[in-house]
């Protein structure tokens, strides 16, 4: 569909970042005939690979936004070895503790770059404006409308801004206020190293039926994780590891322009850009494995040799934001409530903001329409309060779910790595507190609560 971003549409909607959530957000925008534009501030679409994995809930989400973001999941999506997360003891048998059924063909993974690359490829040529990183927002124009002014000096005017940049979000900070706690996001004295792994290396490793399914292997103060992807030509590859010191970041500096999405290299603490990665290596990995099963040690065997990134997980837990929206500013995905990665969740609730926020914009945008020129007072103040009525119910009706993930992730990864107060040994409580919390979050009645949502919305413009 093509779209008039300057044409006769009540709203125009300037999304900031192009990460899923901001992508999502665009395409079920698109959907609904709603004007927008991305802004990113990488200069070019370039991404890591990481491995990602979709619940039911994400992919009805994706549906839910608009059909061609599942087509796009569609097209990159790995099938599935079996239909089940498998935890073993990775420290004392690497014997299976538990399988969780994960719905048919539920929770296939991809390599994030590659679902990115199929979603922006559903947008409009020039929709994605590359190289604009958002410096600061301005309020005060006279017909109403934000202006967003980029690093690069140029600017732009939009109806409505909604941040999806991430876990340092810029439109967080400008929303609460650098010095606002809630602005910055905290560690959760875990790290992680990641890789890729090729095939014919993980099968010699942990051979073929470990390599051909996701696996996690749960010990006392790590865990690890596995699972093919690219059709299966590498084994993704993931160890957390606790950490009781405060986070070390090796240098300060400004933040890197081009990182983008789970590639975060600098993160703001306290209103200064700190680095979020440190160096570390095999050996450092293999060390906090110290004394566990040679299938887990075999694993971490295969991050690559010399210097590797060591990954800080940062959340907001300790210091959420109380609303996600402000006027016709709001945050969405990670910069509103970003978790831990322990549950696979972030980025399908990212999508599922999307599906909110893209219904709730065009309602809004209907009712502007049906208020007409001659419409109940001066036009641009009517617009500015339908679309922050329209923020505000996304903002009511998201907060509590999002809010949960980021404590249940937090509970999640006690549980993997042994710090309950059982240390592990307790298979049936595991198997039972971990299903409660992955099944609130895969069964989500998205059409239940959307509905709710666009009643609520009726109800506050009438
Ligand atoms: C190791 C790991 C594993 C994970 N596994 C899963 C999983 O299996 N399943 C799952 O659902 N989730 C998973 N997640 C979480 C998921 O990756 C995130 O929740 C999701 O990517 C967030 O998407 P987003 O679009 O909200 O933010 P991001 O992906 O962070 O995108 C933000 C975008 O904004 C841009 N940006 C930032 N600042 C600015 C600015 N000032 N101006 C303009 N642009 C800007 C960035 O460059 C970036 O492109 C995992 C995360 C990690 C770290």
């Amino acid at each position: 569909m093509t779209i008039d971003p300057e044409g006769e549409a009540p709203f125009k909607v300037a999304i900031v970042g192009a990460g899923i959530t901001g992508i999502s957000l665009a395409i079920g925008l698109q959907a609904r005939n709603v004007p927008f534009a991305v802004y990113e501030r990488a200069r070019s679409f370039r991404e890591v690979g990481a491995g990602i994995g979709l619940s039911e809930n994400a992919e009805r989400a994706m549906t839910a936004v608009a059909p061609s973001v599942r087509e796009a999941f569609e097209k990159v999506a790995m099938p599935n070895g079996e239909d089940y997360f498998q935890w073993v003891d990775g420290f004392n048998t690497d014997r299976l503790i538990f399988r969780l059924h994960v719905g048919d063909n539920g929770f296939r993974g991809c390599r994030r770059s590659d679902f990115l690359e199929e979603l922006i490829k559903v947008l409009p040529e020039g929709t994605v404006k590359w190289g604009k990183e958002l410096r600061s927002i301005e309020e005060d124009s006279p017909d109403g409308r934000t202006t967003l002014v980029f690093k690069d000096g140029t600017d732009a005017r939009a109806d409505i801004v909604v941040g999806c940049d991430g876990i340092r979000s810029r439109v967080r900070q400008l929303l609460l206020g650098e010095q606002d706690p809630a602005s910055h996001a905290g560690y959760t004295h875990k790290y992680c190293f990641r890789s890729l792994a090729p095939m014919d290396e993980a099968l010699k490793a942990i051979g073929p039926y470990r390599a051909s399914t996701r696996f996690m292997y749960n010990g006392p103060d790590a865990h690890i994780i596995t699972y093919p992807v690219a059709e299966g030509s590498v084994l993704n590859i993931v160890v957390f590891v606790t950490d009781t010191n405060p986070w070390h970041p090796n240098s300060e500096g400004e933040s890197n322009a081009e990182n983008s999405g789970n590639n975060i290299t600098t993160i703001s603490t306290g209103g200064r850009n700190v680095t979020h990665t440190g160096k570390g290596s095999r050996e450092g990995a293999l060390s906090a494995l110290e004394g566990w099963h040679p299938t887990a040690r075999a694993i971490a065997g295969l991050l690559p040799t010399g210097d590797i990134e060591k990954w800080a997980v940062f959340d907001m837990l300790d210091h959420p934001a109380g609303s996600y929206a402000r006027g016709t500013t709001c945050l969405a995905g990670d910069a509103a409530h970003a978790a831990g990665p322990h549950l696979g969740a972030g980025a399908g609730f990212g999508i599922e903001d999307a599906v909110f926020l893209a219904t709730l914009i065009a309602q809004a945008a209907d009712g502007v329409k049906a208020d007409g020129p001659e419409g109940k007072g001066e036009l641009g103040t009517r617009k500015n309060e339908l679309a922050s009525e329209a923020l505000r119910v996304y903002s009511d009706v998201r907060y509590e779910r999002t809010q949960w993930l980021i404590g249940a992730t937090r509970d999640a990864v006690a549980l993997f790595q042994w710090q309950k107060d059982d240390r592990g040994a307790d298979h049936d409580r595991f198997a039972r507190e971990i299903t409660r919390l992955f099944h609130k979050i895969w069964h989500y009645d998205l059409d239940l609560e959307v509905k709710q949502a666009r009643a609520k919305l009726a109800g506050r413009l009438t």
